[in-house]
């Protein structure tokens, strides 16, 4: 049986379908990301599944226990970690009284070892931390008690680049030791340099799970160049290549003839050898290629609104 699974799982709210029948399926040991823009469901699914909000229809499962069971619930949460998109810590207890509090009710062996990777300022009262602290004492109290399955809303919020990499780096090491994480998050590069598979959610809806891998595939990259000297336009007209806006800067001294360009950018979701054969000619002073926008990737793939 998988770690998590979903079957029609329905929140209607009346005004708002926050989750329109979502059914898929995380696997145990899996690093499951959730991706959708702001109010597209997320934070409705995690609760959902964390038993918070009752389905309107459907039902769903974590370590295959009925979410709807609040007694089954419960003895599944002593194998869970749940991290809040807005950990709701009480703001006049210091770090230290929290993970005590955390310790008692789910249990603590690994406490001091996180503490060293994740080092919010116990000592001090959580109305005096600031966001990236606050996020540093939910991710040690989230992973306290050695859980299975870790369920994280934006995980990453607050924190700064390196514990960002830090954070990356320490739920592979959790992966490896076999537990499994479902996390969401509206930033595609995180959710690339750390999941095996993606649901992307938006109005509520399932628009796709897929490995991760052929989302980036299919969502292309953002190709932008700048010549020393014009390019014929038609040089770019090769598979793969969208979107494609040219200009000529005002710092340009030479006048670029109609139909060619010193400087454009495309979403580019070809073979990237063939794109460079066609420029090579050509006295290129730069190039960039990074990831499609995740904007990009719901207009192009999904229909844009
Ligand atoms: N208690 C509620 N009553 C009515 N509507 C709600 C309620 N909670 C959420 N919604 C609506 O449900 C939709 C989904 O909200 P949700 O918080 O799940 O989105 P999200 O993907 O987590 O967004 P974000 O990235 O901004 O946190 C939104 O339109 C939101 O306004």
């Amino acid at each position: 049986m998988a770690a998590i699974e979903l079957e029609g799982l329905t929140k209607d709210y009346g005004e708002v379908l926050a989750a329109d029948d979502l059914t898929f399926s995380v696997d145990h040991g899996e690093i499951f990301g959730y991706l959708g823009p702001n109010g597209a469901g997320k934070t409705t699914t995690i609760r959902l599944l964390l038993g918070f909000i009752s389905p309107t229809a459907g039902s769903a499962t974590l370590l295959g226990r009925d979410v709807r069971d609040r007694r089954a619930l419960i003895e599944a949460k002593r194998r869970i970690g749940y991290l809040s998109d807005e950990p709701g810590f009480d703001e006049q207890a210091t770090g230290a009284e929290i993970l005590d509090l955390h310790a008692s009710i789910k249990g603590d062996t690994r406490r001091e070892e996180l503490l060293e990777s994740f080092d919010p300022p116990l000592e001090r009262r959580v109305r005096e931390y600031s966001r990236g602290n606050v996020q540093k004492l939910g991710i040690v109290s989230t992973f306290m008690h050695d859980p299975d399955l870790v369920i994280l809303d934006e995980p990453t919020s607050g924190l700064d680049p390196l514990m960002k990499q830090r954070f990356a780096d320490f739920l592979r090491s959790e992966q490896e030791r076999g537990v499994t994480v479902f996390f969401s998050s509206h930033i595609l590069s995180e959710v690339r340099r750390l999941c095996d598979r993606i649901g992307i959610i938006r109005n509520g809806r399932l628009v796709t799970v897929e490995p991760i891998e052929t989302l980036l595939t299919r969502s292309g990259k953002v190709v932008r160049v700048a010549s020393a000297t014009p390019i014929p336009v038609e040089r770019l007209e090769i598979d793969g290549v969208h979107d494609l806006e040219t200009g000529t800067p005002k710092r340009a001294n030479e006048t670029v003839p109609d139909g060619e360009f010193i400087e454009c950018a495309f979403t580019f979701t070809g073979d990237i050898n063939t794109l460079l054969a066609q420029l090579q000619d050509y006295e290129l002073m730069d190039v960039s290629i990074e990831e499609a926008p995740l904007e990009d990737v719901f207009l192009r793939f999904y229909g844009g609104e």
